[in-house]
């Protein structure tokens, strides 16, 4: 039976230049809300402090929180009806909550997208451990992201404030603030978060509404709530000026119905942890039942444990259906079981390291590839884990401890580029794994990155020149000019063709899909990003390939473009051979390989996030194939 545990504690981590990193902040699950003694209220901005008995009553309605992270319309009437209480007041509460903790969200998507940085998903910041109504927040920040230009633009056509600026992506907010336009033409007298804002105007127009408690209401419920009905009128004649159906109809073709795809919800065994087999992890799974006090799973979640399989190309990777919510299962949170997307486990069955060997994970943080790395190890042997981010290497110090292999992983915080793979400290070294930053382009649809602003405008702008082009064929055509199509294809649909590189007959559809605002969409300051992220995975892969003793290195990224996968493996290919390396096939099972762009690249080994039920991802396996010659003759000399 599983035991509630307690969290890991703090602990510390090595810096290359400066001793210890002190690791706080990594248990910070509990104790970072402070409580608020206040009256509820529904406001957004006060009613953020929660008694610790309203959290209780927040989770036990997890069980049926609303918010369908797929659907459409009011996310919050399950919410709601789960926490009613005799006044109302919790219902408001657990609403405001939701609300306040995706308005941070947003800001945080909004800021990062502007930044070109993309660092957090919607997925990492609504379901991070501090996040307490989950599903609800997860369900308002998708909404919120998919109406965002919309809801922009109500905001702006209103009049509702005198600036926003603020708003645009590509201006971050210096303050979060911003002026709200006085009615009697006076200068603004109000500041507003605008983020609470735009989560507040989604709920007046799209979702459940906004019910006033009487007073205690922020200024930025109380703004929204003065000029309802001037903003559901300005969304109303924009849905009349479009003659469209409703709002829905007010987004690029296409978005309306699609929100992610879904996937399987994968777990990994961890036997460091599990103690049992992965078989009998599975029986457990399909049997079991869990005592009262864990009330965080849900009998949805139960139901779906007793459909686990067993995946047919990774044995230690379990399926679940989709959207199973496994974050507060006992076995998670024990360490027993990883959430680990499917193709994230591949690399570091690809390296097939041995127990007793000497890895090195080059990018390590958060940890995930490494305590694989250590399980597949059974725990015996050595792996030492560069980042060189501090706080990310917290993070997987967490993740080692949770994962019962910190006695394993020597977590370092250093520029693995500033090692010197000849040291004598790497002399065993036979194992590595590379899983350098990448643009995450392979991710972009279970991160539903698509949402951010940046991507929806290009998409826009994509289909009014599409529409134009239209037009301009059809007037031809009318004319009588003639036009063959290959003249016809744009410089973008070239490109796609001539990416399209694999399953290009049998995968056409999902090809196309897989592709949509990805390779297409990549414009020159997307294509700047990518061949700068290319040259530093080009300058560690070979860097990597210097460990004097290695056995087979694992290269993986989750992006999709041929630059940061094929080109960099062909960048590095010969000097690999040179050194007695060679590409070698991973998952020969496996159907889907790397774009043909060089003899090899059949080794290569790629997933797909519209096909194969997993994030979009590439794995490079170089293995020793013979000894580098240098090496050779130098033992040769050595031992004469
Ligand atoms: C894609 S993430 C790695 C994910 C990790 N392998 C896992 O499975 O959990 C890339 C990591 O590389 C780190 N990184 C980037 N450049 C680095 C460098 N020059 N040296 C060491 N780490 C680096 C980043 O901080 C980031 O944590």
């Amino acid at each position: 039976m599983p035991k509630a545990k307690k969290r890991p504690k703090p602990v510390v981590a090595h810096h290359a230049k400066g001793g210890t990193v002190p690791l706080e902040g990594v248990t910070k699950q509990n104790g970072r809300h402070k409580q608020h003694t206040g009256k509820a209220t529904c406001s957004l901005e006060l009613a953020g402090r929660q008694k610790p008995k309203q959290k209780q009553e927040q989770h036990a309605g997890k069980k049926t929180a609303a918010a369908k992270s797929s659907g459409d319309g009011p996310v919050l009437k399950r919410t709601l009806k789960t926490h009613r209480s005799e006044d109302g007041t919790a219902v408001l509460r657990c609403k405001a909550v939701a609300a306040r903790q995706a308005a941070s969200a947003v800001k945080l998507l909004v800021a990062g997208d502007a930044q070109g940085t993309q660092g957090r998903s919607i997925k990492s910041l609504t379901l991070a451990p501090h996040i307490t109504s989950k599903k609800a927040t997860h369900a308002i920040v998708c909404q919120t992201m998919k109406f965002y230009l919309i809801l922009l633009e109500v905001i702006k056509q209103a009049g509702l404030v005198e600036s926003i600026s603020g708003l645009k992506a590509g201006s971050v907010p210096e303050a979060t603030n911003i002026p709200v336009a006085n009615s009697s033409g006076g200068p603004p007298t109000k500041v507003l978060c605008p983020y609470n804002m735009l989560v507040i105007v989604y709920e007046l127009l799209l979702g459940q509404g906004l019910h006033s408690s009487g007073g205690g209401m922020g200024p930025a419920e109380k703004v929204v709530l003065k000029h309802k009905d001037r903003l559901k009128a300005t969304l109303q004649q924009m849905i009349q000026k479009h003659g469209v159906k409703d709002a829905q109809g007010l987004l690029p073709k296409g978005r309306g119905d699609f929100m992610g795809v879904p996937h399987p919800r994968s777990v990994r065994v961890n036997p460091l942890r599990a103690g049992r087999t992965v078989e009998a992890v599975v029986q457990l799974l399909r049997s079991e039942t869990l005592p009262k006090e864990w009330k965080g799973v849900s009998k949805a979640t139960h139901d779906a444990c007793r459909q686990v399989t067993q995946d047919p190309l990774l044995p230690d990777v379990l399926l679940l259906p989709p959207g199973t919510d496994m974050h507060n299962h006992p076995h998670v949170i024990e360490g027993s079981l990883v959430l680990q997307s499917r193709a994230s486990c591949m690399p570091a069955h690809a390296l097939q390291p041995k127990p007793g060997w000497t890895c090195v994970d080059c990018c390590a943080a958060p940890g995930n590839k490494t305590t694989h790395v250590a399980a597949l190890m059974q725990g015996k042997g050595r792996i030492i884990a560069f980042d060189k981010d501090p706080s990310r290497l917290r993070r997987l110090q967490a993740t080692a401890q949770l994962a019962g292999a910190v006695d394993v992983i020597d977590a370092r915080c250093q520029d693995v580029l500033s090692l010197d793979p000849a040291s004598p400290e790497f002399a065993q070294v036979q194992g590595v794994i590379l899983d350098p930053s990448c643009s995450g382009s392979g991710t972009v649809f279970t991160r539903m990155d698509h949402l951010l602003p940046s991507i929806q405008r290009r998409q826009q702008q994509q289909l009014q020149q599409h529409n134009q082009e239209q037009q301009h064929q059809e007037n031809a055509e009318t004319s009588g000019e003639g036009d063959s199509s290959e003249e016809g294809l744009s410089d973008n649909d070239r490109d796609m063709t001539e990416d399209d590189g694999q399953g290009k007959d049998s995968d056409t559809h999902e090809q196309h899909h897989s592709m949509e605002g990805l390779e297409e969409g990549l414009g020159p300051a997307d294509l700047e990003r990518v061949r700068h992220l290319a040259n530093f995975q080009t300058r560690a892969l070979r860097h990597a390939l210097c460990f004097p003793a290695l056995e087979r290195l694992v290269y993986s990224t989750c992006s999709v473009h041929k630059e940061e996968n094929e080109e960099v493996v062909r960048a590095v290919l010969e000097q690999a051979q040179a050194a007695g390396f060679d590409l070698v096939d991973p998952f020969p099972s496996w159907p889907f390989r790397g774009l043909p762009l060089f003899p090899g690249s059949e080794k290569l080994v790629r997933t797909d996030a519209f096909r194969d039920g997993t994030d979009g991802f590439f794995v490079a396996v170089f293995a020793r194939v013979k000894k580098d010659k240098k090496e050779g003759s130098k033992k040769k000399k050595a031992r004469k």
